[in-house]
């Protein structure tokens, strides 16, 4: 049984039995027919994976890996916050006229900041760093600009990381961990979604500052189930977790910009059924 679901199942479990309503207050997100989407929320929760024990795909339903490293590469790599650069339709309903999503996401990514070492954005300071300066401690991302907030059209969700370089006893080689920290977390759509999509990250930034892969800890201030979710999360954590998938990153890539989505792939992926046509909050 692959640890992700286990994670997963003791998280949802601990949600539903522990966590509180937000029925009948005032919430912002709707569903499609326009009446509120409350939840079941659990402050603080905070999930470690193993990335050298295992890749932590769920196997309870099918994560789109394409579809995810996707959505990673589109803000890490093309730093872009525009839908017609993106191959799924997630973002379709938080764009305007043109695609933009505003100044959220990539656009953050893109901005170019003067630092001592000369002016870079926030992914080429991360592997600056990771490459020149490993057991720094100050190697973090962070796309919550308040000033730029009134001109997003979602707040980012998955803002903020901090990479740490450890080095095990013996061992010559850095290891590259990670601190993902989420503010909210719709935890079907979106919770092993976005861990996949951190758990590649990691591993290509690893392979490109000939590092190994360490811990992913994912922090997440508000975890929530959606009130229409419910009945879909007790049906998906009664089903039985199978073996995790095999992780493949084509390893002639050595810069992170040349990764696309078919250099990641998962072998032996073996999944229950999808639940197809989940209902999103917008
Ligand atoms: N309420 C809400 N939940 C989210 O997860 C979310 C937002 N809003 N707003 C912005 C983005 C968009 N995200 C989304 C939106 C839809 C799916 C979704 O429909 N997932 C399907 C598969 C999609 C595919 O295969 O491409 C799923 O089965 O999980 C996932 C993430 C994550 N974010
Ligand atoms: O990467 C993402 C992006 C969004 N979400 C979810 C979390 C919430 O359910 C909504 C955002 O609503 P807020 O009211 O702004 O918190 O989107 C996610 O889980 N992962």
């Amino acid at each position: 049984m692959s640890i992700a679901d286990g994670i997963f199942i003791d998280m949802c479990k601990d949600i539903l039995e522990n966590g509180v309503s937000t029925e009948g207050e005032k919430v912002r997100p709707k569903w499609e027919d326009g009446s509120d989407a409350y939840t079941i929320k659990r402050f603080g929760v905070v999930n470690r994976y193993d990335l050298s024990k295992e890749f932590p795909a769920l196997t309870l339903r099918r994560t789109a890996i394409k579809s995810c490293v996707d959505e990673m590469l589109w803000i890490w790599q093309k730093k872009s916050n525009n839908i017609h650069e993106l191959n799924s339709h997630i973002w379709d309903s938080w764009a305007d006229e043109t695609g933009s999503i505003g100044k959220a996401y990539g656009y953050q990514m893109a901005v170019k900041h003067q630092y001592k070492e000369g002016l870079m954005d926030q992914v080429d300071r991360v592997i600056y760093d990771l490459k020149n300066n490993p057991y720094s401690r100050r190697i973090m991302t962070n796309l919550y600009v308040h000033q730029d907030l009134s001109e997003m059209n979602l707040y980012p969700c998955a803002y903020s990381v901090t990479f740490n370089c450890t080095k095990e006893k013996d061992s010559n080689q850095f290891t590259l961990n990670a601190i993902l920290n989420q503010r909210s977390q719709d935890v079907l759509a979106a919770n092993n979604w976005n861990v996949c999509q951190y758990a590649v990250l990691v591993h290509m930034l690893a392979q490109v500052c000939d590092m190994k892969v360490g811990e992913l800890v994912h922090v997440i201030a508000d975890a929530h189930i959606y009130d229409r979710h419910v009945p879909l999360i007790q049906e998906l954590i009664q089903r039985e977790p199978m073996d995790a998938p095999d992780f493949w990153l084509n390893p002639d890539i050595k810069d992170f910009y040349e990764f696309t989505v078919n250099d990641v792939r998962l072998d032996n992926y073996q999944t229950g059924p999808q639940i197809t046509n989940i209902p999103i909050a917008v």
